[in-house]
C-alpha cells in the first residue's frame, strides 16, 4: 500500500486553471509579489501543481463551474475528423469535460457537508473521482489506531481520501452521520490531521487555515492552493495603452484577454510562445508581471495627480510603479523598503517602467514619520506570512509556527501605527492609508486593523471602493472586532481565482481635542476639562509606545536576522540577549 507523501495527490480540482506557468514566466520576474521579507527568489515556480486537466485558465473572479464549459459549439460528440480548423474547438471541449469531471470531487464534498448522505447509497464518487463501492462501513480510528498508523509510516492515500470525505460528511450532519459515542472534535481532529498529511502542511498551519472556513469550503481552499493562479500583467500606462500592448503581444503569439471589468490595465495571459518576462515590450517597460490581487491595494489607495505618497514596504515595486502611473508621473512616491537587497529590483523596475516621480529609500518602516511624514496617502503592503500565496510558495506549508505569527502580527501593529502617523490629516485631496497583506490570517489582518482603530481614535475605516471581495471578520473565534471591519475586504484563491489577499482603507482625521463639561452643559464656562486624546503630536515619536521588555525577543530576532542577511553567523540567542541588555544599559 502506498503511504501518504507530503503534498501528494490532490483531491481533484475546483476550477480549470493553467498549470504550467513556469515557461510563461521565464525572464525577469522580480516584480512578482511575495509576502515574506526573506531573501528567497522572488519567483518560486510551483512544484506541486495538481490538476487533472491542463485546460485554459478560468477568468479571474469567476471560478468553479462557471465559464469553463461555456462554449456549447465545441461539442465533443461531433464525429468528424479532427482538422486544423476544428482542433482548437475540440481541445477546448475536452478541457471543459475534464474540468466538469474533476469538479465532481469538490461538489460531492459540498453536498456531503450540506445534507449528509444517504447511508444506503450504493455507488459513490470518491474524492479522486473514482467509484467507491460502498465497501465496509467507515470507521473513525481511535487515538491508539492513529498512533499505530503513524508508526507504520502513515495511511494509504485512498484510506485518507475516504476518511476525509467521511469526516466532512459527518461534520455536515453530525447527529445523523457521526458514529455513536464519537465527538465532533474527534472528527475535526482526524480531518485536520488528514488534510495536513494529504496536502503536506504542518498540523499547526493546517488547523489555523481549516478554522477560517466552513468544513467543505476549507477543502476547496486547500485544493486551490495546489493550483497555480493565472498569469497576469499590468499595462504600464506611462508607456503604452492596454489595447496597443495587447496587440503587440498577440502579434508575438501571446494568447491573452482583459482580466475583468474591475481593472482597465490588467491582462490575463493564457498561453504564449515567448517568455512573458523577456519580450521587447517587457524590456521597454510596457508592462509589469504582476499578480491580479496586487492591483487591489493600489486601486483602493486611488492616488490623485500631484499627491505625495509613501509606499512603506515597497520592494520589488509592483505597487509603487502602479501608484506612479496613476499619479501620471506627477507628485512624488517615496518607495521605501527595509531590505536594501530588495531595493535593487525596486530601482530596476522604477527605471524600466519610466517612473520619474519615485524616490527609493531604505529605512525600517517603523522609523516613519521621523524620516519624513505629512503624506497625502500611505500604502502599507505589510510583510506577512504569505498564507495567501501558498500556490506560489509551498514552503509556507511547513515553515510557519505560532511564534512566526506572533512576530509578524507584532511587527504589523508597529508598522501600521507609523503608517497612520505618516498621513497628513490636513491633506486637501487625500488623508488615506491602505493596509494590505497577502495573508488570509485574522491575526495579520483584522486583528491588526482593529488594534490600529483602538490606538488611534482619529482614524476610521472607509469603503475600499473594490467591487468584490468578502467582508472582513467582525467576530472571529471569540474575538470581537470593531463592527466597521466589515468594510475591509478578503480575497481567496478558491473564490476569486486570485492569491489570498486582504485590503483595508483608513481615513485619517485631525486629532480632535475633546471638550468635556465637568458637570452639565449649563455649567459650560465655569469648569471645562480638556481631555487630550491618547496621541500627542504629529511627530509620531510619542505614538508608538511599546513596552521595551516585551519588545526584547523581537529585537533579538531582528539582530540575528540582520547578521544572517549580511552573511555573518548569527550570535546564539543568549549572546544576542546580552548585546541588547548592554545596549539598554
Ligand atoms: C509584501 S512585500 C512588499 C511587496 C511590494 N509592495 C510590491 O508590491 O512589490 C513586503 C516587503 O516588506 C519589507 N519589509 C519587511 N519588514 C519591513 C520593515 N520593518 N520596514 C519596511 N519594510 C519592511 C520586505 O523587505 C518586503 O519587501
Amino acid at each position: 500500500m502506498a503511504a501518504m507523501t507530503k503534498s501528494s495527490k490532490a483531491l481533484g480540482v475546483i476550477c480549470t486553471i493553467w498549470t504550467s506557468n513556469d515557461d510563461l514566466l521565464q525572464g525577469h520576474a522580480e516584480e512578482l509579489d511575495l509576502g515574506s521579507d526573506d531573501d528567497e527568489p522572488l519567483l518560486i515556480p510551483s512544484k506541486h501543481k495538481k490538476s487533472k486537466q491542463h485546460a485554459k485558465p478560468l477568468k479571474i473572479i469567476p471560478t468553479g463551474s462557471d465559464g469553463s464549459s461555456s462554449n456549447s459549439e465545441d461539442s465533443e460528440d461531433d464525429d468528424g475528423p479532427t482538422t486544423m480548423a476544428n482542433m482548437e474547438a475540440r481541445s477546448r471541449a475536452l478541457d471543459a469535460k475534464a474540468a466538469l469531471e474533476a469538479n465532481l470531487d469538490v461538489e460531492e464534498i459540498q453536498l456531503a457537508a450540506l445534507q449528509g448522505q444517504d447511508e444506503e447509497e450504493d455507488d459513490d464518487v470518491d474524492m479522486d473521482g473514482e467509484i467507491d463501492d460502498g465497501g465496509e462501513a467507515f470507521h473513525l480510528p481511535t487515538a491508539e489506531e492513529r498512533e499505530e498508523e503513524r508508526k507504520s509510516g502513515g495511511p494509504d492515500v485512498h484510506v485518507v481520501q475516504r476518511r476525509m470525505r467521511e469526516c466532512v460528511r459527518a461534520l455536515g450532519n453530525f447527529t445523523k452521520m457521526a458514529a455513536k459515542g464519537r465527538s465532533r472534535s474527534e472528527y475535526t481532529e482526524q480531518l485536520i490531521s488528514d488534510i495536513a498529511n494529504y496536502y503536506g502542511y504542518n498540523e499547526f498551519l493546517a488547523e489555523k487555515l481549516f478554522l477560517l472556513f466552513p468544513v467543505a469550503e476549507a477543502i476547496e481552499f486547500f485544493e486551490a492552493n495546489e493550483i497555480a493562479r493565472p498569469v497576469t500583467i499590468r499595462t504600464n500606462t506611462l508607456r503604452t495603452r492596454r489595447r496597443d500592448l495587447a496587440q503587440a503581444l498577440v502579434n508575438r503569439g501571446v494568447n491573452l484577454e482583459p482580466i475583468g471589468k474591475w481593472t482597465n490595465v490588467g491582462l490575463q495571459v493564457f498561453e504564449s510562445s515567448v517568455p512573458i518576462g523577456a519580450t521587447p515590450e517587457y524590456l521597454a517597460g510596457h508592462y509589469m508581471l504582476q499578480a491580479a490581487s496586487s492591483f487591489l491595494p493600489v486601486i483602493a489607495l486611488a492616488p490623485q495627480p500631484n499627491e505625495r505618497v509613501l509606499d512603506m514596504a515597497s520592494a520589488p515595486g509592483g505597487k509603487t510603479t502602479h501608484i506612479a502611473a496613476l499619479l501620471q508621473n506627477t507628485g512624488v512616491v517615496f518607495a521605501n523598503d527595509t531590505n536594501k537587497q530588495r531595493t535593487k529590483s525596486l530601482t530596476a523596475n522604477v527605471h524600466r517602467l519610466g517612473c520619474k516621480n519615485v524616490v527609493v529609500c531604505s529605512y525600517d518602516g517603523r522609523e516613519f514619520p521621523k524620516v519624513i511624514g505629512g503624506f497625502d496617502r500611505v500604502l502599507l503592503d505589510a510583510p506577512c506570512s504569505g498564507t495567501g500565496v501558498i500556490s506560489k510558495d509551498s514552503s509556507v506549508k511547513i515553515n510557519k509556527s505560532d511564534r512566526d505569527f506572533d512576530l509578524l502580527s507584532h511587527l504589523q501593529k508597529q508598522l501600521i501605527l507609523c503608517a497612520i502617523d505618516s498621513v497628513s490629516p490636513e491633506s486637501k485631496t487625500g488623508g488615506y492609508l491602505v493596509y494590505s497583506t497577502c495573508s488570509v490570517m485574522v491575526d495579520e489582518n483584522e486583528a491588526v486593523v482593529d488594534y490600529a482603530l483602538r490606538k488611534r481614535p482619529n482614524v476610521k475605516l472607509v469603503d475600499t471602493g473594490l467591487e468584490f471581495g468578502r467582508e472582513g471578520y467582525t467576530k472571529y473565534r471569540g474575538k470581537t472586532f470593531n463592527p466597521t471591519l466589515r468594510l475591509t475586504r478578503r480575497f481567496y484563491p478558491h473564490v476569486h481565482n486570485m492569491d489570498g489577499f486582504y485590503v483595508a482603507k483608513f481615513k485619517v482625521e485631525r486629532k480632535a481635542k475633546t471638550r468635556v463639561a465637568a458637570d452639565d452643559n449649563e455649567q459650560v464656562g465655569s469648569k471645562v476639562v480638556i481631555e487630550e486624546e491618547e496621541q500627542k503630536s504629529d511627530s509620531g515619536k510619542e505614538h508608538v509606545s511599546f513596552d521595551p521588555e516585551e519588545d526584547k525577543p523581537y529585537l533579538h530576532e531582528a539582530i540575528r536576522r540582520r547578521m544572517k542577511s549580511k552573511g555573518l553567523r548569527p550570535l546564539p540567542r543568549t549572546k544576542v540577549s546580552a548585546v541588547v541588555q548592554s545596549a539598554d544599559a
